[in-house]
């Protein structure tokens, strides 16, 4: 299958010198949800700015429905809507008229059966007459994607659709992405939440500094890094470690009453049976036994620290 959204080795220098991207290279099915994750200044705003058009890069390319964006801008900014991150709306406007007002910019002709399609999937129909400064923040957001929607793109872009919502709304915002993506659109989003990558997207592709450290899909981005800990409660209070156990890397809680073991989730050996048999060779009777996946924030933070100790070294 052929990408919808195909970025070559894209890299941009903005005058002044600063590298905000160093040659990205992304490649995007139709139909899936992708989060681009990265802490502010990575560059997220950049690559999607430059595949809508509002950013030149200067070297490499990218399409979007096989359009180059530069040398066929128009042809590849109808297949994309963007919601930009900061709210910019008319106060005084009409909810459908500023949806409609977005379509015609498009030089599409007026249609209002798809923008009453479009209010309701978005839960704004009840408010088409209303005026844009009576809504609240997560209306507000709603009507950014409504008009990025009105001129039927395959492609949404959506720029921190949740910075500075809370989390009620947030989990609206993912439910109305899913729905979304139901509807046949292909959804990339840039988050710095990790959880949000990790509730919605297919794939999570990982910047940093102007590159891509990595894209994986989210599941198998879980289950190759994560780490899993065990604990083992114990019975008795340790004042030490056995030395029997002393090659396992244990840590013993400061209450003496509980073992942690962390191994990796993915690997061909987790060590765990080797481990129950050594505490039960030394006698130890155990309460009970939990494990504790580690979160998609734990690897991401790991990701970029590596990043950073490489460049100090
Ligand atoms: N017009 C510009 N001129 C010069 N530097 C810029 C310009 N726009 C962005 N930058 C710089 O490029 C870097 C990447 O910015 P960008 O907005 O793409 O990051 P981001 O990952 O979207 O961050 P955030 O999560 O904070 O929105 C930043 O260091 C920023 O200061």
């Amino acid at each position: 299958m052929t990408a919808i959204v195909d970025v070559q080795n894209m890299g941009k220098v903005y005058d002044g010198g600063f590298t905000a991207l160093g040659g990205v290279s992304l490649q995007i099915e139709e139909g899936e949800i992708i989060a681009l994750l990265g802490p502010n200044g990575a560059g997220k705003t950049t690559l999607i700015s430059a595949l809508c058009g509002i950013v030149t890069p200067t070297s490499g390319r990218a399409t979007v429905g096989g359009h180059d964006v530069v040398t066929g801008y128009r042809k590849a900014r109808a297949m994309i809507g963007l919601v930009p991150q900061e709210i910019a709306l008319e106060p005084f406007e009409k909810v459908i008229n500023t949806v409609r007002f977005s379509r015609g910019l498009f030089g599409k002709r007026r249609d209002d059966k798809l923008l009453e399609k479009i209010l309701r999937q978005l839960s704004l129909w009840d408010k088409r007459n209303a005026r844009i400064r009576e809504l609240s923040g997560g209306m507000k957001r709603r009507v950014l994607i409504a008009k990025a929607l009105c001129h039927e793109p395959r492609v949404l872009f959506l720029d921190e659709p949740t910075a500075g919502v809370d989390v009620e709304l947030r989990r609206d915002m993912w439910q109305v992405v899913e729905d979304l993506r139901k509807s046949g659109v292909t959804i990339i989003l840039t988050t710095h939440y990790i959880e949000e990558a990790e509730a919605i997207a297919d794939r999570i592709a990982v910047i940093n500094k102007g590159q891509i450290l990595l894209v994986e899909p989210t599941a198998d981005l879980m289950a190759r890094m994560g780490q899993k800990t065990l604990r083992i409660d114990l019975m008795e209070r340790l004042e030490t470690i056995p030395k029997a156990l002393a090659d396992y890397d244990l840590a013993l809680a400061v209450d003496g009453m509980s073992l942690s073991y962390t191994y990796e989730a993915g690997g061909e050996r987790t060590g765990i049976t080797r481990l129950l048999q050594a505490i039960a060779a030394e006698g130890m009777a155990l309460r009970d036994i939990q494990t504790n996946q580690s979160s998609l924030e734990e690897i991401f933070v790991g990701l970029i620290q590596d990043e950073t100790t490489e460049d100090a070294a």
